[in-house]
C-alpha cells in the first residue's frame, strides 16, 4: 500500500541529513516542505520565532503538545543544555512513531521525552509521573480545539508559575479564536502576537507569546 507522508519524510530526512546533526534534519524537512510535499511543520520562517524565544528563556523544562513528526521538538531540543528536558506529547500513534526516529537521528532523544496519548489525559500527571512540578515554556501546536482547555487545564493542575511562557503555532491560519480572546484579555497573562507566515506559504499566520503573571 501508498506510503503516509510522514513516512515520505523521514526518509527524506535519513537521506539528506546527518545523523546527529540537528540543523542537517531541519534543513532536510524543510526542503522536503517546500520542494516535494507540504506538510504542517511550524517551518522555517516561524521555527526562527520559536528559536528566539527559547534562546531568550534558557527553559530547563519544556512542554510541546502536538509533536507530529518532531520537525519543532528538533528545533527546541538542540537549543536546550543537556540536563534540560523536554516533554512532547502527540496523539496519533503513526505520527509518534515516525517522530521518535526523526528525533533520534537528530541525536536528541536523551532530552526528550516522547509520550503517546491525548494531552486532557497526560496534563494532570506530569506531576506524579514525570516528576514537573512547573514548566518554564509550553508549545501548543496540537489541535485548535484543545488550545484553550488545556491552558485552563495546566493553570488548574498548577504547572504554570510567574513567568511561564505559553507559546502558541497557527493563531491565524487554521486560527484559534477562543484562546486568543482569553489570553489577550485575561489578567493572568501578558500576550504579544508575532506576525508571520503559514509554513513553506505566503498566507498569513503567526505565533502568540503569552507570560502567565500568576
Ligand atoms: C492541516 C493544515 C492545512 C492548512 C492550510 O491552510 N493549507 C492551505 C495551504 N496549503 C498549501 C496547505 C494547507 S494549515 C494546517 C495546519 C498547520 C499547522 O501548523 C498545524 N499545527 C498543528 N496542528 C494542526 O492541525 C495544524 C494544521
Ligand atoms: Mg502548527
Amino acid at each position: 500500500t501508498r506510503s503516509t507522508r510522514p513516512q515520505r519524510l523521514l526518509k527524506a530526512v535519513q537521506k539528506n541529513a546527518t545523523r546527529g546533526d540537528p540543523q542537517s534534519v531541519i534543513s532536510a524537512i524543510d526542503h522536503f516542505c517546500r520542494h516535494s510535499e507540504w506538510a504542517m511543520n511550524i517551518g522555517d520562517e516561524k521555527g526562527t520565532i520559536l528559536d528566539s524565544v527559547v534562546n531568550e528563556l534558557n527553559p530547563e523544562k519544556v512542554l510541546e503538545l502536538g509533536t507530529y513528526c518532531g520537525y519543532s521538538t528538533v528545533r527546541i531540543a538542540r537549543l536546550l543544555p543537556p540536563g534540560a528536558r523536554l516533554i512532547t506529547l502527540e496523539f496519533n500513534g503513526d505520527y509518534a512513531a515516525i517522530a521518535r526516529q526523526v528525533i533520534t537521528w537528530a541525536g536528541l532523544e536523551d532530552r526528550v521525552q516522547l509520550v503517546e496519548g491525548a494531552s486532557e489525559d497526560w496534563i494532570p500527571r506530569m506531576k506524579e509521573h514525570f516528576g514537573i512540578e512547573t514548566f518554564d515554556l509550553v508549545f501548543l501546536d496540537h489541535w485548535k480545539d484543545r488550545y484553550l482547555p488545556d491552558t485552563k487545564l495546566m493553570e488548574d493542575c498548577g504547572l504554570l508559575r510567574k513567568g511561564t511562557v505559553l507559546l502558541a503555532d497557527n493563531v491565524i491560519c487554521p486560527g484559534v479564536p477562543d484562546y486568543l480572546q482569553y489570553v489577550r484579555n485575561s489578567l493572568s497573562y501578558k500576550s504579544c502576537y508575532f506576525k508571520s507566515h503559514l509554513e513553506y506559504t505566503k498566507a498569513e499566520d503567526g505565533l502568540e507569546k503569552s507570560v502567565f503573571l500568576g
